[in-house]
């Protein structure tokens, strides 16, 4: 039930994973078993490892890690530890943006931003701007961005799907995400990559909540 990787590369990221896993532990942005992370394999983008579900982030080895296909987020291997059960949602981020790695994070400002926003039936948009760590995020105009907050169905699956239309509507949006009353997620080009966006993200957050800015959601 624990991951052994037959390449030097698969247990390089395996490693990376899960040393990033328990950093972001050690932030407290992961508390108890919260939280996952996922790497597409440099040598192989189809496969992703992602962090197995319910382990404790701050105890995480690069054992505690599922192969899974990166497009539909089924396991690759027999006989291997549960998935994060949010793997649909890094497999929807996959199979619209290109990334190459995602993370998935119960870090308090986002996670407060996530909750007062809230969310009905529908994705709401949160607009962040003028905030000079708005360029942390790639974005073609860091003047501002709209970041969606999607519903916290109790249905992984009608999340990712929802994020998977959206994503796909919404090319030129930021490269993350707020889940109401739950977390953020954040992906880019590589684990290092990903880490500082959603740094950033989280940062955002903590600046409109210590602002005491109103915050300016759009609901559709
Ligand atoms: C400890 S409750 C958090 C979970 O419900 C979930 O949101 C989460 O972030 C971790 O799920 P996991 O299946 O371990 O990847
Ligand atoms: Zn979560």
């Amino acid at each position: 039930m624990s991951y052994a990787p037959s390449t030097a590369v698969g247990k390089q990221s395996a490693q990376q994973l899960a040393d990033l896993t328990r950093t972001l532990y050690d932030r407290g942005w992961m508390p108890g078993t919260s939280g996952n992370v996922s790497l597409r394999l440099p040598d192989d983008p189809d496969r992703a490892l992602i962090t197995a579900s319910g382990r404790d982030k701050g105890e995480l080895t690069s054992r505690d890690v599922v192969e899974v296909d990166a497009r539909t987020g089924r396991a690759t291997l027999p006989g291997q530890a549960r998935p994060s059960a949010e793997t649909s949602i890094h497999a929807a981020v996959y199979r619209v943006t290109g990334a190459r790695a995602v993370i998935h994070a119960h870090s308090p400002y986002a996670t407060v931003i996530a909750h007062r926003v809230g969310a009905e039936e529908s994705v709401a948009s949160l607009r962040v701007e003028r905030f000079e760590l708005l360029k942390g995020l790639g974005l073609d105009d860091p003047a501002a961005t709209d970041l969606p907050v999607f519903p916290n169905w109790p249905q992984v699956d009608r999340i990712s799907e929802d994020v998977a239309a959206h994503l796909a509507a919404r090319g030129d949006g930021p490269p993350g995400l707020l889940l109401a009353d739950h977390g953020v997620t954040a992906w880019g080009d590589s684990l290092d990559q990903a880490k500082n966006r959603l740094e950033c993200l989280e940062s955002l957050c903590q600046l409109l909540v210590l602002a005491q800015s109103e915050l300016r959601v759009s609901r559709t």
